[in-house]
């Protein structure tokens, strides 16, 4: 068992910093609507090896390239994995896989990884779960989600709160979404935050609050809430604050009642309100991976296949970005009062 202290966290290389600075900005400006653009964040439920992983983002890039007017396509780079109850935590906390759980390999590796994804062009979106290992990767990550099992934390509403860049909070696993919302308040407020100094020592300070934190509809055990009345709901619980409120759904999770063959379908009633003309909907969330389906988790996994919740595959996800990309021009042409005419 390795109990090493933890490493300072890393510096980034300045025109790291800076490509994951842009793409901050880009998605921002899609969230709040400033880029008229539909955020997708497609990718694996957890990632466990390098190589597939960036077989994977290169198939993701070139299908962003293909929609870039429409869809702006961020990679799911999920090291961490928060657990129901018991399995594996994700490369951060047991790269190896065996459960040695050797935590400075992980986050040499999760490193690792996200760097080769900034360096492809491709940003980064993770979930933060163990918030003193936040700093290990926060500089490579363009957004970020806080998960249904954890949005009710005070010290990830915190974390949130001093994070430089957007977050979105997931319902409840129940399906209860105020919550979110609840949590959405917090993060914008100025906090205490507890992490590390760049000496690895820990340190605290007062954050600005985010104002970049936003709802994400993940469906619930017993029910979906990707559907017309569900976000119209949301978006009426935020517009008690919000003048323009935006959200995000997620095709997974309970929106897939974790069948991954349900995705399609719940991409394609995202579409269906894109086109016609709901501007509350600012992006969407998939799992997508190489290889259709999971695999159980194992110290020798196939490369490509997820062994955390099942996927679509990448051929199976292009079909999808083609149809959203379809629904955001529908949607930006009746806007301007064109339809009809081109
Ligand atoms: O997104 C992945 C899973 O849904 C989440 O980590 C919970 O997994 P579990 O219910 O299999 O523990
Ligand atoms: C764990 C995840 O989602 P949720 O919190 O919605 O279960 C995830 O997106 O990997």
């Amino acid at each position: 068992m390795n109990r090493a202290p933890l490493p300072p966290p890393p510096a980034t290389a300045p025109e790291r910093s800076a490509r994951v600075a842009g793409q901050r900005r880009v998605v921002v400006d899609v969230l709040t609507g400033a880029d008229d653009r539909l955020l997708v964040v497609a990718g694996p439920c957890s990632v466990h090896d390098h190589q597939s992983t960036m077989e994977y983002v290169a198939g993701l890039a070139a299908l962003a390239r293909r929609h870039a007017d429409d869809l702006y396509v961020v990679a799911r780079v999920y090291p961490e994995k928060p657990r129901t109850r018991l399995g594996w935590p994700g490369m951060l906390l047991d790269p190896h896989m065996d459960g040695s759980h050797h935590v400075t390999d992980g986050i040499a590796a999760a490193r690792e990884l996200m760097c080769a994804v900034v360096d492809a062009g491709v940003p980064v979106a993770t979930e933060f779960v163990e918030p003193l290992l936040t700093g290990y990767v926060a500089d490579l990550v363009a957004w970020a989600a806080i998960g249904a099992r954890t949005v009710e934390s005070p010290s990830h509403r915190r974390l949130a709160s001093g994070l430089g860049l957007p977050v979105g909070f997931k319902n409840r696993t129940d399906g209860a979404v105020q919550p979110a919302i609840d949590a959405i308040d917090a993060a914008a407020t100025p906090q205490p935050v507890f992490g590390l100094a760049a000496s690895g020592r820990p340190q605290w300070w007062v954050s600005e609050g985010n104002p970049h934190c936003h709802l994400i509809l993940r469906g619930g055990d017993r029910s979906t809430n990707h559907d017309p009345d569900s976000v119209a709901d949301a978006l009426r619980a935020l517009a008690d604050r919000r003048p323009t409120p935006r959200l995000v759904v997620d095709c997974s999770h309970g929106n897939s009642r974790k069948d991954h063959r349900r995705q399609p379908e719940a991409a394609e009633s995202v579409a269906a309100q894109v086109a016609d003309g709901q501007a509350g909907i600012a992006g969407v969330m998939l799992e997508s991976f190489l290889h259709e389906g999971n695999q159980p988790h194992s110290s020798t996994p196939r490369p490509g296949l997820s062994v955390t919740d099942a996927c679509l595959s990448l051929e199976q996800t292009a079909p999808v970005l083609a149809g959203l990309a379809a629904a955001v021009r529908h949607r930006r042409h009746s806007a301007a009062g064109l339809l009809g005419v081109s």
